[in-house]
C-alpha cells in the first residue's frame, strides 16, 4: 500500500465508538481492531474513553477496561499506524497525557468547546514537550459564528497546535455551513485543518467531501459508523469514494471492508442506524454522546427521549453537562 496521501485519516471507532458500546471495549477487541487498522495502513488510530482520557466516571460512564490498558494493547500491534488520544482539559489532566505518551501514544487531540480554546494552552504545550503531534479539537462547532471559530482556531495555532479541527459534535452542520467554516479557516490559519462529522442528519459523507474540497487534510472516520449518535463518516465508504474521486488516502479498501464486516459488526450492540434519537440530535443540535444517556433517562422517567433532546437543545447544553439529562427528564415527567 502506498504512503502517498492527500488526506490523513484518523480512525475514531476505538474512541468515539466507545460511546456506542457504553465504554465496554475489551483488550481483545482493541487488539483485533487496531491490528486490522494497522494492516490496512490507516495513519492514526484514536484510543481513549469516549469522553477522552480519564473520562471513566459515573457522570460519563464507567469503562469496563482501564483505557491505559487499551492504549497499550493498540500500541503493541501498531507498527505503522500512530496511536492518538483525546483529552478534554478538566476531565483529563497532564498526568494522564504523560501516561499515554509513556505507553507510546504519538498524537494528542486536545478537545474544548468551540468558544473555549483558552483552556488548552497548557495541555498543548505539554503534549509538544512529550514529543506528541497536537490537534486543537473545537467541539460543538455549530454553536459559534464563523468569526468566533476563526478567533478560537488562531488561539489553538498560537498555543502550538499542529492542526485544528472543526468538530460537528451534534451532526448539525449543513454542507454550506461546513464550506464557509473550512474556507474561513483555510484563509486565516497556517496549520492543518481537520474535520470530524457525525451522521445524525445523514450528512457526514457529504460534509466531509465539502471539507476536503475546501482544503481540510485531516479527516476523521469510524469504521461501520461505530461512533456516538448515528456514528461518524463511515471510514471504509470514505476510502471507496476518495478512490473514485482520485483523492489518495493510502488506506486499503478491502482490508477496511473486511474489518467492518468481520470484526466491527459483531461488536455493535445494535446496527448503526439513524434512529429517531440520533435524528433528533442532529435536528436539535445536541451532543451525539447524549443519545444513550437520554434514552436511559427516558425509560427511567417514562418520557419521550426526543422531548428530552429537544429541551437540551433549547437550553444549549454542552459537553460536561450530562447531569442536565436526568434533570430535564425528571422535569418532563413532573409536568406530564
Ligand atoms: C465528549 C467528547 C466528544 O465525544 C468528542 C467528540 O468526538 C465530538 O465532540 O464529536
Ligand atoms: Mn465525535
Amino acid at each position: 500500500m502506498t504512503n502517498e496521501r492527500d488526506i490523513l485519516i484518523t480512525e475514531v471507532a476505538l474512541r468515539d465508538g466507545s460511546h456506542a458500546v457504553s465504554h465496554q471495549f475489551t483488550v481483545d477487541q482493541v487488539l483485533k481492531v487496531a491490528k486490522a487498522l494497522n494492516d490496512a495502513n490507516v495513519p492514526y488510530i484514536e484510543v481513549s474513553h469516549g469522553d477522552g482520557l480519564a473520562g471513566s466516571s459515573l457522570q460519563y460512564g464507567l469503562s469496563r477496561t482501564n483505557e491505559l490498558e487499551l492504549i497499550e494493547a493498540a500500541v503493541s500491534v501498531a507498527d505503522k499506524s500512530k496511536i492518538a488520544v483525546l483529552l478534554l482539559p478538566g476531565i483529563g489532566t497532564l498526568h494522564e497525557l504523560k501516561e499515554a505518551a509513556n505507553l507510546g501514544a504519538k498524537m494528542a487531540r486536545i478537545a474544548t468547546h468551540v468558544t473555549e480554546a483558552d483552556v488548552a494552552p497548557q495541555h498543548i504545550a505539554y503534549a509538544k514537550e512529550l514529543g506528541m503531534e497536537t490537534v486543537g479539537f473545537l467541539m460543538m462547532n455549530h454553536m459559534a459564528p464563523v468569526e468566533k471559530l476563526v478567533e478560537q482556531a488562531k488561539l489553538m495555532e498560537s498555543y502550538g497546535a499542529d492542526s485544528v479541527y472543526v468538530v460537528d459534535s451534534a451532526g448539525y452542520l449543513l454542507p454550506g455551513q461546513v464550506r464557509e467554516r473550512i474556507r474561513a479557516l483555510k484563509q486565516s490559519v497556517g496549520i492543518n485543518i481537520g474535520f470530524h462529522a457525525h451522521n445524525n442528519l445523514s450528512l457526514a459523507m457529504a460534509n466531509t467531501l465539502v471539507a476536503i474540497e475546501e482544503g481540510a487534510t485531516r479527516i476523521d472516520g469510524s469504521v461501520r459508523c461505530l461512533g456516538a449518535g448515528a456514528g461518524n463518516t463511515q471510514t471504509e465508504v470514505l476510502i471507496a469514494v476518495c478512490e473514485r474521486m482520485g483523492i489518495k488516502t493510502g488506506v486499503d479498501l478491502y482490508k477496511m471492508m473486511d474489518l467492518a464486516e468481520d470484526i466491527i459488526a459483531p461488536i455493535l450492540p445494535v446496527p448503526q442506524e439513524i434512529t429517531k434519537d440520533s435524528l433528533t440530535l442532529g435536528y436539535a443540535g445536541v451532543y451525539s454522546s447524549f443519545a444513550l444517556h437520554s434514552k436511559r433517562a427516558a425509560e427511567r422517567y417514562g418520557v419521550d427521549s426526543r422531548d428530552i433532546l429537544i429541551e437540551l437543545g433549547k437550553r444549549k447544553v454542552v459537553g460536561g453537562q450530562e447531569d442536565m439529562i436526568v434533570e430535564v427528564a425528571a422535569e418532563l415527567a413532573k409536568n406530564k
